[in-house]
């Protein structure tokens, strides 16, 4: 498929940049995740289980290329259905910190329903959070960033555990087990984080690891938010179940009363957005030329800087392999949000690969 990079930067991640492309013959709006070719490895991995999903709430899969830029860096590139409404983190910012409890059913209920359908071809996410769940042209919730999906196989499960630590499952920040159970449970966590504005956990400050460990270790469940309904406090326990076992699945959860008796939603028309609809919605590119001519070249520049700068943080993955132990999670990928805390990712020989706020993660890790 021929197609053309946008200027435009929807968001930037740990270890790829997503930003809105064109495809060529079609003239459709496109999504692009982007990272150098030789630092790829978790979006080939991520490319390769989303071609082999199809559902309306997951984002569609279009194509991946390797392409030479003109700065002569190779670039691997996963192309994506675009989203244009941002994400539920943005949708609850934008809505004065938190959303109506009809639009937390209705995305809700978008994102379970993603969910049976990822978990019933054998597929865990494995970091379900408001800013992997993209709003799509239709209003519909659909869930982004498979780059730590895996595969439901105990014969080849490696152990190694992944995600955000305020979404993490009591199993998973132990470090013992990540499976579908725990993706419900960090919907539970999403659905706290669209009612308040933040993630559980997070209110006190208090670092990563030890929201990791209060997790994992404590015997607490996140606290419920006051402003909901019985119904979905009751909801919010089912997902919140400490116990793997006790923990409702997908498809229960789609008949909970919670998810049943709120009127279905449709909220396009109410959302505010400043994204393009189409690449024929040319005032809003306009707008974005002008804002982003100067910005560009800088902004690209940066990025590519960015992704220098990570070499640097090399020298520092001993002392973060050391936090792997604290939160007992050996050969983990950890990717910190909250409170300042941004995304580092560590392979599982202990290599850092990534880590998209430097200052961040010399300032939390290294003491
Ligand atoms: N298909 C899409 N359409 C529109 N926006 C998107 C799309 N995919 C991703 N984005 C935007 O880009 C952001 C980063 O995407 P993504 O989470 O896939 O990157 P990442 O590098 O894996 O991030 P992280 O390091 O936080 O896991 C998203 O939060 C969202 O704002």
């Amino acid at each position: 498929m021929e197609w053309t990079r946008g200027r435009r930067i929807l968001g930037r991640g740990s270890t790829a940049t997503v930003y809105a492309a064109t495809c060529h013959n079609s003239k459709e709006t496109l999504a692009v995740k982007s990272s150098e070719l030789h630092r790829s490895e978790f979006l080939q991995r991520e490319a390769k289980i989303l071609s082999s999903l199809d559902s309306p709430y997951v984002i569609g899969y279009r194509g991946t290329e390797a392409k030479k830029e003109s700065n002569g860096v190779v670039t691997y590139n996963l192309l994506m259905e675009y989203a244009p409404y941002g994400t539920l983190t943005d949708a609850a910012a934008k809505n004065g910190g938190r959303l109506e409890e009809g639009m937390i059913v209705k995305y809700t209920r978008e994102i379970l329903l993603g969910l049976e359908y990822v978990h019933s071809r054998g597929v865990a996410h494995c970091d379900v959070k408001g800013s992997n769940v993209v709003v799509g042209e239709k209003g519909e919730a659909k869930i982004v960033d498979f780059g730590c999906a895996k595969r439901v196989d105990p014969e080849v499960d490696s152990g190694a555990v992944m995600g955000t630590p305020a979404f993490m499952a009591p199993e998973v920040a132990r470090g013992e087990e990540q499976g579908r159970e725990s993706d419900i449970w960090a919907v539970g966590c999403t659905v706290i984080e669209m009612a308040t504005g933040s993630p559980p956990w997070t209110e006190t400050g208090e670092s990563p690891v030890s929201v990791l460990y209060r997790v994992g270790y404590s015997g607490e469940s996140p606290e419920l938010p006051c402003l909901l309904t019985e119904e979905a406090k009751d909801f919010l326990e089912k997902c919140l179940k400490r116990e793997v076992k006790e923990r409702w699945t997908a498809t229960q959860l789609l008949n909970h009363p919670f998810l049943m008796t709120k009127p279905n939603i449709e909220p396009v028309s109410g959302l505010v957005t400043s994204s393009p609809t189409s690449v024929t919605d040319q005032t809003f590119w306009r707008s974005v030329d002008e804002e982003v001519e100067e910005e560009e070249t800088e902004e690209l520049q940066e990025d590519w800087r960015n992704l220098d700068r990570l070499n640097l943080l090399d020298c520092y993955s001993e002392r973060i392999g050391r936090l792997r132990c604290v939160g007992g999670l050996d050969g983990s990928i950890l990717d910190m949000e909250g409170g300042g805390w941004i995304t580092v990712r560590v392979s599982c020989e202990g290599t850092m690969i990534g880590g998209s706020h430097e200052e961040n993660i010399l300032e939390g890790f290294v003491n």
